[in-house]
């Protein structure tokens, strides 16, 4: 089964006198590990959220693991990825009141799904970060005394927790040295297919391309056509 499944997506942030994005198709099966590349501002983060159902296409179908998100309302969408999807997002968006720990179990609190799925939950947040190579010493202090990397680790650990089926992650290396993300890479890796959980990776860093099976640049699958102008407008644009 395709874990998405997306057709003639388009999705025009408002006040946007074109499409920011406009995908004939694009089908990701269950367990791949999927890198989008794209230049910055090409729409990375945009066709991450549909995928994560926080934006909704205007038109076009987009279905994750078979459920088409365009029918549900939000807060339908909501309980969909709080169950099936961990969302790594650029700025991590931990909670700065939240020791480690808690943190990493948050997903556990929004479903019920992924709680079920955790078992014990401290046990299992403190296995992922065993993993993950986070300090236990670390593990009660507050997320805000831990430096970029370690928060990234913490990230990933939350996104994992609950064996969601879907990952998707909006460049969450662009803060590590060379070794420091290859290692992040291999161990979000080998979680991941533990899990049997599918990736979707955006960055704009080339380098991190070649970790990933499958590379789709967004600028050759995304062709947004300009709307036309209005009358007024074409004319003035005629005259020399
Ligand atoms: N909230 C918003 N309102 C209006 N336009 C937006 C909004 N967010 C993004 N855009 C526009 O959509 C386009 C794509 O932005 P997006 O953030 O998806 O690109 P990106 O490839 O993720 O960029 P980066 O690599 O810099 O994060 C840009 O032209 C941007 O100006």
């Amino acid at each position: 089964m395709n874990v998405i499944q997306l057709r003639d997506l388009c999705y025009r942030w408002p006040g946007q006198t074109r499409d920011t994005l406009a995908i004939a198709e694009l089908q990701v099966p269950q367990g791949e590990h999927l890198f989008i590349r794209g230049a910055s501002g090409s729409g990375k983060t945009t066709l991450l959220n549909l995928l994560a159902g926080i934006l909704i296409p205007a038109s076009g179908s987009l279905a994750i693991l078979g459920k088409d998100m365009g029918n549900m309302n939000g807060s339908a969408r909501d309980r969909f990825r709080a169950d099936h999807m961990g969302v790594i997002f650029q700025q991590f968006n931990l909670l700065p009141y939240l020791s480690v720990l808690e943190n990493v179990q948050l997903p556990c609190h929004f479903s019920a799904r992924r709680k079920q799925q955790a078992g014990d939950m401290q046990a299992s947040a403190n296995r992922l970060l065993d993993h993950l190579g986070l300090e236990e010493g670390l593990r009660h202090r507050s997320v805000t005394d831990l430096s970029v990397g370690q928060q990234q680790r913490v990230a990933v650990a939350r996104a994992l927790i609950g064996s969601p089926e879907l990952l998707i992650a909006d460049e969450p290396t662009s803060a590590l040295d060379t070794d420091t993300r290859n290692g992040f890479l291999d161990l979000l890796f080998q979680e991941a297919e533990a899990q049997g959980s599918t990736i979707i990776f955006v960055s704009h860093d080339p380098h991190i391309a070649s970790h990933f099976p499958r590379v789709v640049d967004l600028t050759e699958i995304n062709t947004p056509h300009p709307s036309p102008l209005p009358q007024g407008e074409r004319e003035q644009e005629a005259l020399p």
